[in-house]
C-alpha cells in the first residue's frame, strides 16, 4: 500500500488524537501525570491559546503521530518541544522526524530562539532523534514530571543548527 504522509496543525477533530497516541506511550512506559491530565485533555486552553502550536501526522489520512509546541515557563527558553509520539504500528516510517522538523520550523516562524524540551533516558529512540535534531543536553533543571531524568535544548539561532 502506498503511504501517504502529512504534517497538518491540530484542529478540534484531532484533539481525541492527540490526547489518546500520547497516553498510549506515558501508560506503556510511565503512568499518567497532573501535568499530563491537563494538557492532554485541554489542548486548546493550555497549549493553543497560550500561543502554543501542535502538529499532526496523517499516514493516508489517519491520525498517526502527534508533537506539541508549548509556551515555556523556563527563563531563557520561547518554547518547549513536548507530548511526541507516534503510534507503535506507524514507528520507523521517518515520521518522528517530519513532526520534528515541522515543530522547530514553526518555532522559527514564531520568533523561537531557543527550544526546551525534557524526556526521560528509557525513551532511546527519543532521545536519539532530539540528538539528530540538534538538541544538546544540559544539566541542573528542575522538571514538575516525575518521569523527567533528561533536559535537552536547541539553539536557533546558531547556524549550525539550520535545519
Ligand atoms: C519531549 C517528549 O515528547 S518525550 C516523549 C517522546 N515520545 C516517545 O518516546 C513515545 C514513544 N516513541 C515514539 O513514539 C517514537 O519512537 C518516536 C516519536 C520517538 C520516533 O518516531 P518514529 O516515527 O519511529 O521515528 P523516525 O522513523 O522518524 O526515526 C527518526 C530517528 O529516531 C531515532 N529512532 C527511531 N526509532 C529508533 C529505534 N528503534 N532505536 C533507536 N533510534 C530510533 C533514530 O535516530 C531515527 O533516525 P534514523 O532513522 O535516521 O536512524
Amino acid at each position: 500500500m502506498n503511504k501517504h504522509i502529512q504534517i497538518v496543525p491540530c484542529t478540534k477533530k484531532y484533539f481525541e488524537s492527540f490526547r489518546v497516541l500520547n497516553e498510549e506511550w506515558i501508560i506503556k512506559y510511565f503512568k499518567i501525570e497532573e501535568m499530563d491530565r491537563i494538557s492532554l485533555n485541554n489542548p486548546k486552553e493550555y497549549i493553543l491559546d497560550k500561543g502554543g502550536y501542535i502538529a499532526i501526522a496523517l499516514l493516508n489520512d489517519k491520525a498517526v503521530g502527534v508533537c506539541a509546541l508549548m509556551k515555556s515557563n523556563y527563563k531563557g527558553y520561547d518554547f518547549e518541544l513536548a507530548k511526541m509520539g507516534v503510534s507503535p504500528a506507524a514507528q520507523g516510517m521517518g515520521i518522528g522526524k517530519l513532526l520534528g522538523l515541522h515543530i522547530i520550523k514553526k518555532a522559527k516562524t514564531l520568533g523561537a530562539k531557543r527550544l526546551y524540551l525534557e524526556s526521560n533516558r528509557v525513551l532511546g529512540p527519543a532521545i536519539n532523534l532530539y540528538k539528530k535534531l540538534g538538541f544538546k543536553e544540559i544539566k541542573g533543571a528542575t522538571s514538575p514530571y516525575e518521569r523527567s531524568d533528561i533536559q535537552m535544548e536547541l539553539n536557533l539561532i546558531l547556524p549550525s543548527n539550520d535545519i
